[in-house]
């Protein structure tokens, strides 16, 4: 009898590409594939945070590189990453939320935060995918989405909007690049402990909310994204592509 073998979740010989590394969601993420054993491009606007987490991982036997860029700088980014490309592996987990009732939102708000979480994200998954296209190799890009790409929450109107367009976009992607076995997808936290969410964490009526919402009783950490974004990097999501993975403590089971 021939058992199945099961895929391997390592990411040994891979080069994965971090954005938004030097903090929160994507540092941990910038972790959990170096560990998995790729060599990680961490990707932020400044070189001070990234090269401390650098420093860190090195010390720890990660493989790990720095790439300053501002991924809302399209031309910078799409000649930075076709010079140092190709990456088999996106983690575009820069993002931005600004929290205000819908008849508040100014134009400025707004353009800040679809330019990073929408155009940035939209452009920069478009340029590590070209660089794969033209070496011809296969690759998995995972945006980090939101559960907020799946339902809508008072005074985030525009951060929900941009997650659904981000939520568009990648199964678009994913139909276009599927043939090339380019996997596109999302994953899709609920509220995490981060610097971003330190506004909504410090309001008593929006804890309320929020445990009431998580089914599991607790918010996030961000460990709770590192397996995730291992397994959707490797071999065995060889077959998952144009999909969301929630890791939302249930909010969207109801
Ligand atoms: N924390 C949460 O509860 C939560 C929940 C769901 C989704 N998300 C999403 O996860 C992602 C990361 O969130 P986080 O909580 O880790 O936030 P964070 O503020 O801790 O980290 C954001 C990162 O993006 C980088 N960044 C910002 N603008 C950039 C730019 N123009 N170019 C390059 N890098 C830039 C920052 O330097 C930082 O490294 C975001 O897309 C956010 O919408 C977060």
């Amino acid at each position: 009898m021939t058992l199945p073998k099961t895929p391997s979740f390592r990411l040994d010989g891979k080069r994965a590409l971090v954005a938004g590394a030097s903090s929160g969601i994507g540092q941990a993420c910038a972790v959990a594939l170096a560990e998995a054993g790729a060599h990680v491009t961490l990707v932020a606007r400044g070189t001070g945070k990234l090269n401390a987490l650098k420093d860190e991982m090195t010390a720890q036997g990660m493989q790990v590189s720095v790439l300053p860029l501002d991924i809302c700088d399209i031309a910078k980014t799409e000649t930075a990453v076709a010079d140092q490309g190709p990456y088999d592996i996106l983690v575009n987990s820069a993002g931005l939320a600004r929290h205000t009732p819908a008849t508040d939102t100014t134009e400025p708000d707004y353009d800040a935060v679809t330019n990073l979480n929408v155009k940035g994200a939209y452009f920069l998954t478009r340029a590590i995918a070209k660089g794969l296209l033209i070496a011809n190799k296969p690759g998995s890009l995972i945006n980090i989405s939101s559960q907020m790409a799946h339902v809508g929450a008072i005074d985030r109107a525009v951060y929900c909007g941009t997650k659904h367009a981000v939520e568009g976009f990648t199964k678009s992607m994913a139909i276009e690049w599927g043939p090339h076995q380019i996997r596109v997808n999302t994953i899709c936290p609920t509220f995490i402990r981060t610097p971003l969410t330190e506004p909504t964490f410090s309001n008593p009526d929006r804890m309320k909310w929020i445990n009431e919402k998580i089914k599991l009783g607790r918010i996030g950490e961000v460990e709770d994204i590192m397996g995730a974004v291992v397994f959707l990097a490797s071999d065995a999501a060889a077959l998952i592509t144009g999909t969301s993975l929630l890791i939302d403590g249930g909010w969207t089971a109801d």
